[in-house]
């Protein structure tokens, strides 16, 4: 997908105002100016941003029309991917937890920036964060899926829909954990790697065992 291609996928899917463009061209512009200072995007996807990045967080909105209303929760945010992508492109509430300092401050900075006074930050570890009904939960190059499901159960209830972009290893991921996690899991494509994957996921739990069974 090249960049031009990422812009014209973001109009036709989410057929988007003068209003969010500006606000999506000014989070490109702060995460590469900001890239002088920290490590928030790989050094070789900078030219590519918008394929590899906004699209690609943008992307996990399509997962989530069946979502109830509530919270959408980004876990390990980074420099808000997907978390500011989604507050862009949505009115949901959005928390994004990170335990970065720096990344933290990028965060708060951005949201005061873009006026996106429906997103707010967690500054800390997702294992600390105050317990949470999450509508939805992603979590983009955060952790492997026992990690992630153990650490954020907590924010989840059964009908929380977890959006999961994952690398090529998708399958094989969810396969081993699939002994230790019980839940609905489809495995979708990604419009922007054709290597790459989403889990999508509900009603997630620790498969529990009985006594005496092994
Ligand atoms: C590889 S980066 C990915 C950032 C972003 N999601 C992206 O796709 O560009 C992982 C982020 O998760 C954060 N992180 C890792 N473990 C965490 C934890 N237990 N609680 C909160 N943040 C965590 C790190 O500080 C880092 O910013």
């Amino acid at each position: 997908m090249t960049e031009d291609d990422a812009r014209a996928w973001l109009q036709a899917h989410f057929d988007v105002s003068r209003e969010t463009w500006e606000r999506l061209e000014r989070y490109v512009a702060i995460l590469l100016s900001a890239m002088d200072e920290q490590n928030l995007i790989a050094e070789s996807t900078r030219p590519h941003v918008w394929a590899r990045h906004i699209v690609d967080s943008a992307q996990l909105l399509s997962h989530t029309r069946q979502a109830k209303e509530g919270e959408w929760i980004d876990l390990g945010s980074g420099a808000g991917l997907p978390g500011i992508v989604v507050a862009c492109l949505s009115d949901r509430p959005v928390m994004m937890v990170e335990s970065r300092r720096k990344r933290i401050d990028f965060l708060n900075a951005v949201i005061g920036d873009l006026g996106l006074d429906h997103a707010r930050v967690f500054g800390g570890r997702v294992e600390t964060a105050p317990t949470a009904q999450a509508a939805i939960i992603s979590a983009r190059a955060y952790a492997p899926l026992p990690k992630l499901f153990a650490s954020a159960l907590h924010l989840s209830r059964k009908k929380t829909i977890w959006v999961l972009p994952k690398g090529r290893n998708a399958q094989n991921e969810l396969e081993a954990a699939r002994p230790a996690w019980q839940g609905v899991f489809h495995v979708e494509p990604s419009v922007t790697d054709a290597d790459s994957a989403i889990i999508v996921a509900q009603g997630v739990a620790p498969v529990v065992m009985k006594k005496g069974r092994r």
